[in-house]
């Protein structure tokens, strides 16, 4: 990654790098660190790939078009990451009013696991399609400057009570890149959940250094 990075700085001083490579959150910080950009030109994606995981689910579980579901994952791309349930909508009408909360707890939990289902019905390999549609989306969004609101893996500078961590949060994606992190409000049960991914990426990019 490292040479990768600086292969980009001599090249392509002025590109967006997106990046999209396991551990991601850990491997997008090396990204940034390694290139010396900004932190609004460089971005992880895992949200816009787990989200679109999650509206799957949740779109099957209700018989309905999955382009009425929304909904947003957060924190790091594993074991921990915080499928959004309370900002979660079927046309506007919050989950928690349609889907018994054991079921959602499925959903989370299928969600949470769903890169490992794949690799798994796979057998060797990794997943491709979703991953690298959701990077088109990503990149649309900035080479459009659509100014989208999606989940992104983005440098924290005090957002959600974080320092110098990537992290999956809600963004606005436009011709600059990361434009905004959105700061949505979380229950306590929420920030644990997200403190726990958190504590998770820190992990991995303390092995990487
Ligand atoms: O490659 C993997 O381990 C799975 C990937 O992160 C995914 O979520 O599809």
């Amino acid at each position: 990654m490292k040479s990768v990075a600086q292969e980009i700085t001599k090249h392509s001083p002025d590109s967006f790098i997106v990046v999209l490579t396991n551990p991601v959150d850990a491997m997008t910080y090396t990204i940034f660190k390694e290139s010396g950009f900004p932190k609004n030109r460089v971005i992880g994606q895992s949200g816009v790939l787990d989200t679109a995981r999650f509206r799957t689910f949740v779109a099957q579980e209700l018989n309905l078009s999955v382009k009425d579901i929304t909904g947003f994952v957060l924190g790091g791309h594993g074991d921990d990451m915080v499928p959004l349930v309370r900002y979660s909508y079927a046309g506007g009408i919050p989950l928690e009013t349609l889907i018994p909360k054991d079921r959602l707890d499925a959903i989370v939990e299928r969600t949470r696991k769903g890169g490992g289902e794949i690799v798994n019905l796979l057998g060797n390999g990794s997943a491709y399609y979703a991953p690298a549609a959701s990077l088109v989306e990503m990149c649309e969004a900035i080479l459009k400057d659509q100014r989208r609101v999606l989940p992104s893996i983005a440098y924290l500078e005090g957002e959600y009570g974080y320092e110098g961590i990537y992290l999956g949060v809600p963004t606005i994606l436009g011709a600059g890149g990361i434009e905004k992190v959105i700061e949505l409000e979380l229950t306590a049960e929420e920030k644990a959940a997200l403190d726990k991914s958190a504590e998770a990426v820190r992990n991995v990019m303390a092995v990487l250094a």
